[in-house]
């Protein structure tokens, strides 16, 4: 207490503190409504909050394991042939260009080395063929059993390819591509 200052007025600074104090603190827990979460202080949030839900999720959570190769080819040839059982019966020139350039990207970017290395072989070997629904599902059956039989694997009878590869399971047939009228494009 400053020693001009008397009880009544001392008293009356120890409350204001002691409000300002609880306040602070009880707005971590309770935020104003009206206080958008981009002004809250980070460091105030995650202080109070990350600790208590990084162990919760440590329970409740496998750690992520690594995509395996196998999984990712899975996975890869599951869009591709889909892809090829939803390509238009008429494609559109835009649309023949897609897919040869998808190839050609996946040559590159796809995400294992010797995989992408091999498949920039196959494609030069045998070149995309996207004049029809027919075609394309046929083409990447047959490109799919190169890469089969390189890794010693069984071969797929293409003809089966359509019974394996459906079209998308979409209400109304709300997932078709549009293609064009004629064979022009
Ligand atoms: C572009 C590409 C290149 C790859 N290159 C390599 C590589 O160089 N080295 C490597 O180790 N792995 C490579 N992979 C992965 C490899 O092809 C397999 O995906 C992986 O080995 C898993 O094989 P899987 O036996 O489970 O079936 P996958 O070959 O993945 O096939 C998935 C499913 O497709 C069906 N299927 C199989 N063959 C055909 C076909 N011809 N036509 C239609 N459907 C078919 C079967 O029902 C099968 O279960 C590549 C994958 C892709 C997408």
């Amino acid at each position: 207490m400053a020693g001009n200052e008397n009880p009544v007025q001392a008293f009356l600074h120890c409350c204001t503190s002691v409000a300002r104090s609880l306040h602070s603190h009880l707005s971590l827990f309770f935020p104003s409504p009206n206080e958008p979460s981009s002004k809250r202080s980070l460091s105030q949030d995650t202080k109070l909050v990350l600790p208590a839900v990084s162990s919760l999720e440590s329970i409740q959570k496998p750690v992520a394991a690594p995509l395996t190769k196998e999984e990712l080819g899975r996975a890869t040839w599951t869009l591709l042939h889909t892809i090829a059982a939803q390509y238009p019966d008429n494609p559109t020139r835009q649309q023949k260009h897609d897919v040869k350039e998808l190839m050609a990207i996946l040559s590159r970017i796809y995400p294992c080395k010797e995989c992408a290395d091999h498949f920039k072989e196959v494609l030069k070997a045998n070149p995309v063929q996207a004049g029809s629904q027919a075609e394309l599902s046929q083409w990447l059956c047959h490109v799919h059993n190169v890469v089969n039989r390189s890794l010693g694997k069984l071969v797929f009878p293409c003809q089966r390819v359509n019974a394996r590869w459906g079209k998308l399971d979409c209400k109304d047939r709300a997932c078709d591509l549009e293609g064009t009228s004629s064979f022009g494009s």
